[in-house]
């Protein structure tokens, strides 16, 4: 079975199995945890392997906030897709301040390599979940289709799912995102984060900020689009923290131009009351660009 993994808890739930995992990363030089939700299916003698939903975490989450309360379970066994949650950053690094705030260290990796002296040996994010993470469950989990794999998350992870996809070209079968902060670069929350972990250069912000990478993007693009979903009683969104607008303006005259489905929800705001909300339109979304049958869409 498990061979760079332990498993710490093995938890039955909708029929299929969630599994909390953890491992030693070479990236962030700590001990991270990643939980995995299997589907029924995967415990079926299976004729295909199953393909993957990763779902990155917003700001302060570990991988069961999304875990216990997304409630991705039903449709990953409706579709048969399984779904990775990992952590939002290294933990317990040892790096001056890096538990001072809730909004930056420690819960706050925002998907990027860290270049600055202090954070650069741990703060690495992006090649974890990305050169680590998904090739060492590849390897752990034989029935899963690494290759058929496509991405989403909500606020930081939102950002980090939309980010990762448009600097990736054709590595995603598709993109989605809840209340994503969708230019980071202007923004409090992507100044502080970007400003410590990247520098002040903001050249480097730009390769990681969805609303500049969009408009260089020069791959595939999925037919249903890029859906986001954020709600208009989100104080997160009032406080200018999000700017979804901003990606849907940048990406005019782009080959993304009338595909970002940018759905402003009327009374739903920025908690997992909202995400559960509308985590059936994701699935489906995902489903039917995974080639998997069963899609409403
Ligand atoms: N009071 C909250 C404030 C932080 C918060 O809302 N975090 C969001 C993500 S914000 C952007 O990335 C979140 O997902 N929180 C976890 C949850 O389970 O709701 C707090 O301290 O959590």
């Amino acid at each position: 079975m498990s061979k760079i993994f332990k498993t710490e808890a093995e938890i039955t739930t909708f029929g299929g199995k969630l599994l909390k995992l953890s491992h030693a990363s070479k990236e962030t030089k700590t001990n991270m945890d990643v939980n995995v939700y299997l589907p029924a299916q995967f415990f079926q003698s299976q004729a295909k392997k199953l393909p993957v939903l990763l779902y990155l975490s917003g700001l302060t989450c570990t991988p069961n906030n999304a875990s216990e309360k997304a409630f991705w379970q039903p449709y990953s066994n409706e579709y048969g897709f399984a779904v990775v949650f990992p952590d939002t950053s290294p933990r317990g690094a040892g790096i001056e301040g890096e538990d001072d705030s809730w909004d930056f260290g420690t819960g706050a990796g925002f998907y990027v390599d860290a270049e600055t002296e202090k954070w650069k040996e741990n703060y690495r994010m992006y090649s974890y979940v990305l050169k680590e993470l998904l090739p060492s469950l590849a390897s752990d989990f034989e029935g899963l289709d690494f290759g058929n794999i496509s991405i989403t998350g909500h606020s930081m992870g939102g950002y980090g799912a939309l980010s990762m996809f448009l600097q990736n070209p054709g590595k995603f079968k598709s993109v989605s995102a809840f209340s994503p902060i969708s230019n980071p670069s202007n923004c409090p929350w992507g100044e502080k984060n970007f400003g410590n972990y990247l520098g002040p250069d903001k050249a480097k912000w730009a390769k990681y900020d969805p609303s500049e990478l969009i408009s260089k993007y020069n791959g595939p693009v999925p037919k249903e689009g890029i859906l986001i979903h954020t709600g208009l009683a989100d104080n997160f969104y009032k406080a200018k923290q999000l700017l979804p607008e901003n990606l849907v303006a940048a990406s005019k005259g782009t080959k993304f131009d009338g595909l970002v489905k940018l759905n402003l929800v009327e009374g739903y705001d920025h908690s997992y009351y909202f995400i559960s909300s509308f985590t059936k339109d994701h699935a489906a979304h995902h489903a039917k660009a995974l080639g998997l049958s069963g899609s409403k869409l």
